[in-house]
């Protein structure tokens, strides 16, 4: 069956855990953006000329704002590396159960890291998502690197 393809049920189920990750990702600047508008805080001059009143100045410390800017960077920390050690790793020739409990388990961990810095809920909540999404991005990257050692 052809790598690569969405009729080989690895890759489909890693696209699945891939968009669900990379959707959280990019929503995460409509969220930003809706407390922007809500909390009249922009970043450029030419923002605050648009969307506020013309004496409204750039401000960077609008606590809401700043948390969800803070996930959105975290998101990109750990989303773009599974995304890209994944398409190694399904090159690898994983056990495909194994490989779908590391899918599975970073998808949970990311989602209820978004649900713990939004909330906020209380630590260590963050820090176990962060942990184990952390975790299967080094799991897979050791796998890369052992299928690949030359
Ligand atoms: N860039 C991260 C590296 C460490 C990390 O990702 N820690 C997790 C668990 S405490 C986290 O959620 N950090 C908060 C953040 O990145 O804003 C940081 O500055 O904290």
């Amino acid at each position: 069956m052809a790598k690569f393809s969405f009729d080989d049920p690895l890759f489909a189920q890693f696209a699945f855990y891939s968009g669900v990750v990379l959707m959280k990702t990019i929503l995460m600047s409509v969220w930003t953006a809706r407390h922007r508008i809500s909390s009249n805080t922009y970043a450029s001059p030419e923002d605050c000329k648009f969307f506020g009143d013309k004496d409204l100045k750039p401000k960077y410390d609008n606590q809401n704002v700043e948390r969800v800017r803070r996930c959105h960077l975290n998101d990109l920390e750990n989303v773009v590396p599974f995304v890209l050690i994944g398409v190694f790793y399904v090159m690898s020739n994983p056990n495909p159960a194994y490989a779908l409990l590391h899918f599975r388990i970073f998808a949970g961990a990311r989602l209820f890291h978004t649900i713990a810095y939004l909330a906020p809920l209380p630590q260590p909540s963050r820090a176990l998502a962060f942990g184990a999404g952390f975790l299967v991005n080094v799991s897979m990257a050791a796998s890369v690197i052992m299928a690949g050692k030359y």
